[in-house]
């Protein structure tokens, strides 16, 4: 067996593959940029948090010992990433006649939800960004005299104090490309606050005392503060969705080279991490999914239609995650079916494998050697997979880790299990094996599923399932009568109720909600 080629990762610092090389031998630290928890997550927030978890499971799977840290918004996002308008958070409090910490606190359970619900593993911590204030009162303190200077408005950072300001998003930043100067005394267009004060005669609901007034942190500065404070700089990977890319990471760069020392950016040691990764968008036909623009498509909604969640998953991992990815009913249920079909293998094999045990059981005395039971284990290990039939497997392992080290190509990842899964002539408990350690990295749950958990079944079907399978149980009993007529009558019957009966289905359906 050959070890896995050297993982690569594609750094949009210098927009190149890059080989992983840990900062702490051994280790992998991973800080995600979280939800900004004013609304629900669309399904194009939740595609970040599946590459993520893809990158996070790839550096499980080849043994570094990975600290994942994800963060909670509570405050200081504006409703404009540059540094206008108002914090999002407020806002919707306001709009909903609700306290700000009722609406995080609801947001962050519907994304906790969906997180579970796409198999996303659960980080080391869920960093709250206002559990953090004090520290970064500190960290603002720290590299005001140099960098720092203050308005009425707030504390603002000076862009033209640190080298190669905007070099992530290779933005012009003596015209401050994009960003909107709407603050009166700026020194750059592209300085932003780091701490907002409130204005005279006014209260926020989230609001502390500072050395700059009393006033709320600058969403930025909760990154670079969270990431500092819990991977220690630099650390690893950081990453975000394509639009961080932009005005957040920049920001959060200029204040980490503040914070570490102020070099170039070709020094991990002053960026803050090695390398930043960022997930391309889930679009729709419109444009950008987007919870600002107030249309958008939540994991409950395609859950309510009926589709298994990690139906979508799939859907994500088809895509190249640097890809842009246009989201359609069509595409969705073009990867139910191919996840139906993965389902359908795993379920002959765990058959065969059953069949494979008790045969031997029976022919063979209870000392003798039997055919091992197959248990599903956690992560990845080549020795799981290694046995007689490894040759046969090979080609199909080694093409899946040459893929993930090819910067996390789960696209061809996945053909690479299918074919794993369609080779003959090998040992079901050994193809299960490396089934289950395929899946530990793309995370479908393929053993934990059954046939049934995909069927399409809509909230607002008029008929429950344990009314079709009734019905059909009698339709079988029927058909062993002979009694074509209670037969057709029962399939009319469904049939008016919107389910139809899937006679012969290659896929092994037996009926389908209309
Ligand atoms: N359409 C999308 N496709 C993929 N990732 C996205 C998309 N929209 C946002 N993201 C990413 O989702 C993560 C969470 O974003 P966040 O909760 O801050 O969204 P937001 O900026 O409040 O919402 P929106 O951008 O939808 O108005 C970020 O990493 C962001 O880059
Ligand atoms: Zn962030």
């Amino acid at each position: 067996m050959t070890d896995a080629p050297q993982l690569k990762l594609f750094n949009s610092l210098n927009r190149q593959l890059e080989p992983f090389v840990p900062v702490h031998e051994g280790e992998a630290r991973v800080y995600t940029c979280g939800p900004t928890v004013y609304n629900y997550p669309h399904i194009g927030n939740m595609r970040a948090y599946v590459f993520a978890d893809v990158l996070g499971r790839t550096l499980s799977w080849r043994g570094y010992k990975l600290t994942h840290i994800i963060n909670i918004t509570d405050v200081g996002h504006l409703t404009d990433d540059a540094d206008a308008g108002e914090d999002k958070l407020e806002k919707m409090a306001a709009k909903q006649k609700q306290s700000i910490w009722d609406i995080a606190e609801h947001y962050t359970k519907a994304f906790k939800d969906d997180i579970s619900a796409l198999n996303i593993r659960q980080p080391a911590q869920w960093s709250v960004a206002t559990d953090y204030i004090a520290e970064m009162i500190d960290f603002a303190k720290k590299i005001e005299p140099k960098h720092c200077y203050q308005l009425d408005s707030g504390l603002y950072f000076d862009v033209s104090t640190v080298e190669d300001y905007g070099r992530l998003a290779r933005a012009v930043t003596e015209e401050g490309e994009g960003r909107i100067d709407t603050v009166e005394g700026k020194r750059n267009a592209a300085d932003f606050a780091i701490w907002r004060t409130t204005p005279a005669g006014e209260t926020r609901q989230m609001e502390w005392d500072s050395p700059w007034g009393r006033g709320a942190p600058g969403w930025h500065l909760e990154c670079s503060v969270m990431g500092g404070k819990l991977l220690g700089f630099p650390f690893d990977i950081h990453t975000g969705g394509i639009d961080h890319r932009e005005i957040h990471h920049p920001n959060e760069i200029a204040q980490n080279q503040a914070y570490c020392g102020c070099g170039g950016l070709d020094d991990a040691a002053h960026s803050g991490a090695k390398i930043w990764m960022h997930n391309n968008f889930l679009v729709v036909r419109s444009g950008k999914m987007s919870k600002s623009s107030g249309e958008f498509l939540r994991l409950q909604l395609l859950i309510d239609k009926g589709y298994s969640p990690v139906a979508y998953r799939m859907m994500c991992l088809q895509a190249h995650y640097r890809s842009e990815l246009e989201f359609s009913w069509e595409g969705l249920g073009a990867a139910l079916t191919r996840l139906k079909r993965m389902v359908m293998a795993v379920e002959q094999l765990k058959n065969r494998h059953a069949e494979l045990v008790s045969a031997s059981r029976s022919s063979t005395p209870a000392s003798s050697e039997q055919p091992e039971p197959f248990v599903q284990e956690a992560g990845w290990t080549l020795k799981q997979v290694q046995g007689d039939d490894w040759g046969k497997l090979a080609p199909a392992i080694e093409k899946f880790q040459a893929a993930l080290a090819d910067d996390l190509n789960t696209s061809i990842a996945l053909t690479a299990l299918e074919e794993a899964l369609t080779i003959k002539k090998v040992d079901p408990a050994q193809k299960l094996r490396a089934v289950s350690a395929m899946d530990a990295v793309l995370g479908l749950g393929l053993l934990d599923l059954a046939r049934t958990d995909l069927r399409i079944r809509p909230k607002d079907a008029v008929i429950t399932e344990a009314e079709i399978e009734d019905a059909l149980e009698r339709r079988k009993a029927a058909r062993v009568e002979k009694d074509f007529a209670t037969s057709d009558a029962i399939r009319d019957e469904l049939a008016a109720k919107g389910v139809d009966v899937m006679d012969g289905d290659p896929l092994g359906w037996e009926w389908k909600l209309a």
